[in-house]
């Protein structure tokens, strides 16, 4: 049996579902709209379970599931090393979204991250305390500034409304998700540099444990391979 998870809500969900229907694999949640275990049609040997995206990476690495859809974003924050556990089957080609860090638009004299750098450094002298980034992908944020030698900061945990961080002064910039815009714009925000962080798009992903022959068959299903 391969336990297949997928995002238990929203367009994750629904464009999830499209995809598997168009290569003959029918997933529907069993009941509810509150239920959270799903049924598959077009394949013998699949259990689907509905999952918030955010935990599906620790499942996978865990061994609880052995198939499922997450956000390459989700799956490089959550695991360090990843790719030991996991392997990426195939993007999916939709929630394509770029991790960014963005300062408020008045910083006119904050374009790039050289700036940031020489102005996260000014900061503390000036405050007496670190400038704040608001973020929930702490690793990938940490990384991603030791490697461009931003080191004058501190991260402030935010799970949802991030962008609202900058205006309620608990943090002078933010590092999030972003795919239209719209958010930041609306919180007069501006992206830093010329490329993101991290672009993420929606990502089947298998754990290296379940690869074997069931895995292979259902992946040629699907006219993938493993
Ligand atoms: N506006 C967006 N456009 C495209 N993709 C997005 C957008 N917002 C989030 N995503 C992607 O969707 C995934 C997260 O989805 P979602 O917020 O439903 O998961 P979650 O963190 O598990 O949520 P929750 O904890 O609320 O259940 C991430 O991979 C992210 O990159
Ligand atoms: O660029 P945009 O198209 O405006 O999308 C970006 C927004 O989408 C996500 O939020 P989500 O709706 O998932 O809510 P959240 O605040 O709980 O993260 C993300 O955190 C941004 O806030």
């Amino acid at each position: 049996m391969i336990r297949l998870a997928v995002p238990s809500k929203g367009r994750l969900m629904e464009q999830t579902f499209e995809w598997f229907a168009a290569r003959g694999l029918r997933l529907s949640r069993s009941g509810s709209e509150r239920e959270y275990a799903g049924r598959v049609e077009g394949a013998d040997g699949v259990q689907l379970v509905l999952l918030s995206a955010g935990e599906i990476p620790r499942e996978l690495a865990a061994g609880r599931i052995d198939l499922g859809v997450t956000g390459t974003d989700l799956v490089r924050e959550k695991l360090a090393g990843w790719a030991s556990d996991l392997a990426e089957v195939a993007p999916m080609g939709f929630g394509h979204a770029d991790l960014i860090l963005a300062v408020p638009d008045c910083w006119r004299d904050c374009e790039t991250l050289d700036d940031f750098a020489s102005i996260a450094r000014d900061f503390r002298a000036a405050h007496g305390f670190r400038l704040r980034i608001a973020t929930k992908y702490h690793r990938l944020v940490r990384a991603w500034l030791a490697g461009h030698e931003v080191a004058d900061y501190q991260l402030v945990d935010s799970q949802g409304a991030t962008e609202g961080t900058v205006a309620n002064l608990t943090a002078e910039a933010i590092a999030d998700i972003t795919s239209s815009g719209a958010t930041l714009r609306a919180n007069n925000l501006k992206i830093l540099g010329d490329e993101p962080i991290l672009r993420s798009q929606a990502t089947l992903v298998a754990s290296r444990a379940a690869m074997g022959p069931e895995m292979t068959a259902l992946l040629a299903q699907l006219g993938l391979r493993a």
